[in-house]
């Protein structure tokens, strides 16, 4: 698969001089075209900062972040983002119909296909049929869909996604997880997902990027080995999913060396990284 997003060297800090806050630090990876990929870190880590440096909504301090080997330097027009605060994002004086074909304006398609796209989008997330309702009218669960709708319609290179279920009760959660899995499957799409939520980081991915406290550094890149076909009971019982979903959390608590996990950086991290990739078993033992 392709390399669609290659973050180098990456970091971030706010203000300067002796007040200055580093966010983030050389991080290094990369997501490939058409991969599912989640971002794990503790509260207050940088991961907002990572994402918003990917969308070119802040300018790094250092290092370079690609999409399809373009440079970013300004928001990508093909990048979409799903926040997750969907009472915020929605417009409630728009249909919904109306929200999913808004960003399709700046685009080349005429009247006709932005509506096409924006039904298509709105069948994808089981939403047929609810177009001509307004935000406010619908659930949370089902605003959000509306949100990821709008996201999907533009067809981006990449989509971000932060923290996009923090806001729905644990029923709704599951169900959108089992949503973006299908959906993300079905249209190929490429997403980078931040969550704190270590068991849908496990559950919905492909790989899992594990971030260490403030300033974030990435001290495992750990590949999910489970079924492509999963099940919110089933997976989640499974010994692969338990043994993950273990690691993760030891990793976030202390790092890969068994030191303090905002220590974890270079040739250690890399080292583990490295054996987990290559077999995840392993790395969960
Ligand atoms: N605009 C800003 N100016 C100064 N400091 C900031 C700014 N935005 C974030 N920070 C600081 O940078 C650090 C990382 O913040 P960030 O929001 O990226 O973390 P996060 O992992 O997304 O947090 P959470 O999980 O709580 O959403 C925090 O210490 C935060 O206070």
């Amino acid at each position: 698969m392709p390399t669609m997003l290659e973050v180098n060297g990456l970091d971030h800090r706010y203000g300067t001089g002796e007040t200055a806050h580093v966010a983030v630090r050389d991080l290094n990876f990369t997501v490939e075209a058409g991969s599912l990929a989640c971002i794990v870190g503790p509260s207050g880590c940088g991961k907002s900062t990572l994402l918003r440096c990917i969308a070119g909504l802040i300018k790094p301090s250092g290092g370079t972040v690609s999409l399809h080997g373009d440079r970013v330097d300004g928001v990508p027009d093909d990048l979409a983002v799903v926040f997750q605060d969907y009472s915020r994002s929605l417009f409630p004086w728009l249909s919904v119909q109306r929200n999913v074909e808004f960003p399709l304006r700046w685009g080349s398609l005429g009247k006709a296909e932005r509506r096409q796209r924006a039904a298509d989008a709105l069948e994808a997330v089981g939403l047929a049929g609810v177009g001509g309702k307004f935000p406010w009218q619908l659930s949370g669960g089902m605003q959000q869909r509306v949100s990821i709708a709008r996201a999907l319609a533009s067809r981006p290179a990449l989509l971000l996604m932060d923290e996009p279920f923090a806001s729905v009760d644990a029923q709704t959660r599951f169900e959108l997880e089992d949503l973006l899995r299908r959906v993300q499957r079905e249209q190929g799409s490429t997403v980078l997902l931040v969550t704190h939520d270590i068991d849908e980081s496990v559950y919905l991915s492909d790989r899992v990027l594990v971030l260490s406290k403030s300033p974030a550094t990435i001290v495992a890149d750990l590949e999910v080995g489970l079924p492509e076909e999963r099940d919110q009971i089933a997976t989640r019982e499974s010994a692969e999913f338990v043994a993950m979903r273990g690691e993760v959390a030891r990793l976030l608590q202390v790092g890969p060396t068994g030191g303090a996990g905002e220590d974890a950086s270079g040739a250690s991290a890399t080292a583990g990284a490295g054996t987990a990739e290559k077999d995840p078993a392993k790395a969960s033992s």
